[in-house]
């Protein structure tokens, strides 16, 4: 007797339950992968010395500082340049909870401390096959590997502490197919703007997502977890991509993956991660690689995209005169040439040693625009030392920008790296929502290779022109005698 053939997605959840859901009550799955942060994790401590628990399974849990972190370095009285003593209390918090429940966290001291969803990767800590939570919306990165994860709320935290175990609801499953060849200087970020304008931010609400297609086979492991990380973005409960090859070379040899033999056991496992022939989704869409262009946002949320040769919507739709007018456009404006005033490229979207390379190939041997403010945060320690070594940080300062210390920083703006009222901003990261970098802040989303070119050119430009051409002989030359 042959059996349906199930969706990656319907293997990850069945070898997790452990009490199957009913009309009165969610499953209840085990959790193989807690990671923690300072922002949503003291009141869930709080919430189990209440009640007298230990953690469950410290072991399965892993924290690091990310948010509140300031990016300048200590100062020279040895001192962390917090913004304000909410971000310091939340750091020492997660510290003395760590210490006192016995997990473990990585900590300023720490080579390998760095944003959540850059970190867990970077270790080896994610693995396919594993369900992973953190009170984190975009927990969603780790599907990157084949691993069902996702965002839990604060309270949630508190119950996996307790119990390793959640209650959850089965989610539906969105199939996304993309197939054919992505164009010279369209990458990972575009595609999945281009696939949240398409299917829209609530496109994905209840479902799970699958990405599956040659185009999203042939990216690299940091590119799928940018894909996969703005999964969210589209209201998805997570994003999934089945492991292959290039998954498992990722891992192999990384400090918190099964090592030698143990690491062959587990690749022969993962190999069965995969949508069966035939399985069912809830639903399919599918959207061809080739037109796909380096895209933008224009409006306030992740959803109002548009290729940046074109156009904003002149429509007298509410949502889109609203946006307009926060963001400063008028109806039907042109998108590329609107001047900038700031680029960030950093976050747990892009901010990894691909993602730096990016901007650096567009910054080398030339200049950030005067008018321009523009910050390079690495996504991690681990990143930020690959990219010195490579000397990207050189690059980067030579051209006028600033080079920092890992954290989530202008993403969302805790740490004191905010965006002026009024000023508008690239950034690499995934939320362009009202004051997300600052109260007033305008935010446009783009690649690392957008927000290069932006910088350079003081303005809302096309990446391609400075990906093929090398910089004016004069750029170089002043750089040299600078
Ligand atoms: C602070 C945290 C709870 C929040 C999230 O859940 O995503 C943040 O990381 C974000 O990106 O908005
Ligand atoms: S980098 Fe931004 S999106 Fe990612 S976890 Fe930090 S604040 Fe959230």
């Amino acid at each position: 007797m042959t059996s349906k053939p199930k969706t990656l997605f319907d293997k990850l959840w069945d070898a997790h339950v452990v009490t199957p859901e009913s009309e009165a009550a969610p499953a209840i799955l085990y959790i193989d992968l807690h990671l923690i942060h300072e922002v949503t994790s003291p009141q869930a401590f709080a919430e189990l010395d209440a009640r007298g628990l230990p953690v469950r399974r410290p072991e399965r849990t892993k924290g690091t500082l990310d948010h509140s972190t300031p990016t300048l370095p200590v100062n020279v009285n040895g001192q962390r340049p917090y913004v304000n003593d909410e971000a310091r209390a939340q750091v020492d918090t997660l510290r003395a909870n760590c210490a006192r429940f016995g997990v473990e966290l990585f900590d300023y001291d720490s080579p390998q401390r760095g944003i959540v969803h850059v970190m867990g990767p970077e270790l080896g800590l994610t693995q396919p096959g594993q369900t992973i939570v953190c009170g984190d919306s975009h927990t969603a990165t780790h599907g990157a590997f084949g691993a069902l994860a996702f965002g839990i709320g604060t309270s949630e935290v508190g119950h996996v502490l307790a119990t390793q175990c959640l209650l959850q609801r089965k989610p539906k499953t969105l199939a996304i197919t993309i197939d054919g060849e992505l164009a010279p200087g369209v990458g990972a970020k575009d595609l999945i703007l281009h696939v949240i304008g398409v299917i829209g931010v609530n496109g994905g609400t209840g479902h799970v997502i699958e990405y599956r297609g040659s185009a999203i086979r042939s990216l690299s492991m940091e590119q799928r977890m940018t894909v996969c990380n703005m999964s969210i973005e589209a209201g998805a409960r997570a994003g999934l991509i089945a492991p292959d090859e290039v998954t498992f070379d990722y891992l192999r040899g990384r400090p918190r993956a099964p090592q030698g033999e143990a690491f062959e056991a587990a690749v022969a496992a993962w190999k069965e991660l995969r949508s069966g022939e035939g399985a069912p989704f809830d639903r399919e869409v599918r959207i061809d690689a080739r037109d796909i262009q380096p895209t933008v946002t224009w409006g306030t949320h992740p959803g109002q995209v548009a290729a940046i040769s074109a156009h904003v919507p002149g429509s007298g739709d509410a949502d889109e005169t609203k946006a307009r007018d926060y963001m400063g456009w008028d109806a039907n404006a042109a998108i590329a040439g609107r001047a900038v005033d700031v680029v960030f490229v950093g976050s747990c979207t892009n901010s990894r040693l691909s993602d730096l390379r990016e901007a650096a190939s567009v910054l080398r041997g030339r200049r950030v625009h005067p008018r321009v403010r523009m910050l390079v945060v690495p996504g991690s320690e681990q990143v930020k030392r690959d990219a010195e070594r490579e000397g990207i940080d050189r690059i980067v300062r030579d051209a006028g920008a600033e080079w920092r210390e890992p954290g989530c920083s202008m993403c969302i703006a805790m740490n004191g790296d905010i965006v002026g009222a009024g000023q508008l901003a690239v950034s690499t990261s995934n939320r362009n929502f009202e004051g997300r970098q600052g109260k007033g802040a305008r935010t446009v989303l783009a690649s690392p290779a957008t927000a290069a070119a932006c910088a350079v050119a003081g303005e809302i430009t096309d990446p391609r022109p400075y990906l093929t051409t090398e910089p004016a002989p004069h750029a170089a030359a002043e750089l040299e005698t600078a």
